[in-house]
């Protein structure tokens, strides 16, 4: 069986919490039964000890495994990863859905994909990573009584991500805890107006708004104060062509929009300022997590 989970970009400037997408970047991972347990790690975090002795997909895979069956069986984990960890691309989102994704899979039990979402909620209380990861998509998402309520778009091919992924790790866990506990109100109309305003740009393919409304007064400017040169890429990046550019996430990656036409040479311009960065061109994924049995 193999599950295949796209990485994700949250908050997109003010929806912070709330607004998310994916990205044609994944993990996969190919689960046999076998004789004994065993994994494999390529790619991404494949020589990090604690994803092997450790893993948190076999956690929650097991979490899951042991109360939809009653048969013990060990399988043979085999995950290829292309999603780079505490980067704001979602790779712990994408691991919690797949895992969950992959217990019912295995077991022969459907699971509708709302389900999934809010079972992967449990794991982790914002939703905006998770949603665009388990539907693909641009998402809005908030949480009621423990239910995600979200809305999905489909985004264009016209459209293509344009990525820059420093060398260092931001985790999220931490990187939340150095946002202010307090905001005026002036900071937090200013953030409801831009997100409500890249969400409608978002809902009525008015590319040319996301410039204007993806701006936001909650959490970038204090987390890219940890790395400045974050600032230079942003601007950098909508002085050449980006529609918009936003921390993707809780950081370090810089995520830009940009039109098809428009990719390659930002691309391009990015990497000659930024040598030091990964850059890279994606399309969006707009089916999120994938079961093939
Ligand atoms: N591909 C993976 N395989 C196994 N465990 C993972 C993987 N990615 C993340 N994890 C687990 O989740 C924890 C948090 O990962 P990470 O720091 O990437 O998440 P994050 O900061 O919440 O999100 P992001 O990746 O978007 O920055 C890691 O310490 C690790 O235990
Ligand atoms: N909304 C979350 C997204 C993390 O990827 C945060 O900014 O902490």
């Amino acid at each position: 069986m193999k599950v295949s989970v796209p990485a994700t970009s949250a908050n997109l400037g003010p929806g912070f919490d709330c607004l998310g997408l994916a990205i044609s970047m994944k993990n996969q991972v190919i689960i046999r039964p076998s004789k004994f347990h065993s994994v494999s790690l390529k790619g991404e975090g494949a020589n990090n000890p604690a994803l092997k002795d450790n893993n948190m997909f076999i956690s929650i895979f097991n979490d899951f495994y042991h109360n939809l069956s009653y048969k013990k069986r060990h399988f043979r984990f085999e995950f290829q990863n292309e999603i780079p960890l505490s980067r704001g691309l979602g790779s712990s989102s994408a691991v919690i859905v797949s895992a969950i994704a992959s217990a019912y899979a295995i077991e022969g039990i459907k699971l509708e994909k709302d389900k999934l979402l809010n079972l992967a909620l449990a794991y982790e209380n914002h939703p905006d990573n998770i949603t665009p990861a388990v539907m693909g998509g641009f998402n809005v998402a908030c949480v009621q009584e423990n239910e995600v309520r979200y809305i999905h778009k489909e985004i264009p091919k016209t459209l293509k991500a344009v990525v820059v992924v420093p060398n260092r790790a931001i985790s999220t866990q931490l990187s939340r805890k150095t946002l202010p506990f307090k905001y005026s109100k002036e900071d937090a109309v200013f953030n409801i107006s831009h997100s409500s305003l890249l969400t409608a740009a978002f809902m009525a393919e008015d590319w040319e708004m996301l410039k204007h409304a993806s701006h936001d007064q909650i959490h970038q400017k204090y987390r890219m104060k940890q790395m400045p040169e974050l600032f230079d890429v942003q601007k950098t990046a909508l002085k050449e062509g980006a529609l918009m550019s936003t921390l993707s996430g809780s950081g370090s990656t810089l995520f830009s929009m940009s039109y098809a036409d428009d990719s390659k040479n930002l691309e391009k311009m990015l990497k000659v300022k930024f040598p030091h960065f990964k850059v890279f061109v994606a399309d969006f994924d707009n089916t999120g997590v994938r079961i093939e049995i």
